[in-house]
């Protein structure tokens, strides 16, 4: 199995996420505050979903990376890919992107002296107190509403990227630097706008029962925020996740490519 696309998809994850940091916490104090946890956790992440990607690619058109130029495999089997990358992907990231949530909804207290400390000291203590408080499974809470947000954006992520790569680039050719820019900018924003609405979903999941408000499940999330906050609630935050995700994704297609196309 080539492994040289999980290995991209890790650095290549690591480079966006630090670009796109500062708008992850934009809301909060400090902007690198708690950078090390992520770089950390999108190790995992990132290579599993370009490792996943390619290599059932590999199974659905029996093409390689560098055969797939020459010839380049159907949309159809992108969107496929991509989806299988964005299901494991998702499943992997569940316990880290929790942990993220319940973390920067913290940070408030900060400001205030006298008020009560957090309830989390930090990425591992916090995965630790779920663990001890809810049992292994805790730690997956939102998982669903995260996979459902991951599977059909991320095939239409590779579908963005690849569509506007053949677009501005010559049959059999490798889309240059800008294209490749672009495209990735492109395909980032494409699988946000998709993704804003269970984006919203999965964080009230993720913070719920710490606030006092305890949800049923994912439906009855979904329809007291609605009834609560109207249909713009599925929008929150669509803004902000557009312009993060051109320079993160924009970085990440740049180097995942270029790392491939050096180790041939
Ligand atoms: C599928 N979804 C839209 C959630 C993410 C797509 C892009 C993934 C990238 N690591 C990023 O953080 O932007």
């Amino acid at each position: 199995m080539p492994v040289e696309e999980f290995v991209a998809g890790w650095i290549s994850g690591a480079l966006g996420l630090v670009l796109g940091h500062p708008f992850d916490t934009v809301k909060l104090l400090g902007f690198f505050k708690g950078m090390s946890f992520p770089i950390a956790s999108i190790a995992v992440v990132n290579s599993v979903l370009f490792g996943v990607y390619s290599n059932t690619l590999l199974v659905l058109t029996a093409t390689s990376h560098q055969e797939r130029r020459a010839q380049p495999p159907s949309y159809t089997h992108i969107f496929l890919a991509g989806c299988t990358g964005g299901f494991l992907q998702a499943y992997c990231l569940a316990p880290f992107d929790l942990i993220k949530v319940r973390l920067q909804n913290q940070t408030e207290p900060r400001a205030q002296p006298g008020s009560p400390p957090p309830r989390y000291q930090g990425p591992v203590h916090c995965a630790a107190s779920i663990f001890r408080e809810e049992g292994p499974r805790g730690l997956f809470r939102g998982a669903w509403a995260l996979t459902l947000r991951d599977t059909p954006t991320m095939g239409i992520y590779f579908i963005t990227y690849e569509g506007l790569c053949r677009q501005y680039t010559p049959e059999g050719q490798n889309p240059n630097s800008a294209t490749v820019l672009v495209a990735g900018g492109f395909a980032g924003i494409a699988s946000w706008v998709a993704a804003t609405p269970l984006d919203v979903i999965k964080s009230r999941m993720q913070m719920d029962g710490l606030r006092r408000r305890a949800y049923q499940g994912m439906l009855d999330c979904m329809v007291s925020s609605v009834r609560q906050e109207g249909l713009g609630v599925f929008f929150r935050g669509v803004t902000i996740n557009s312009a993060r995700a051109f320079p993160v994704n924009a970085v990440t297609f740049l180097s995942y490519e270029y790392l491939l196309r050096w180790w041939g």
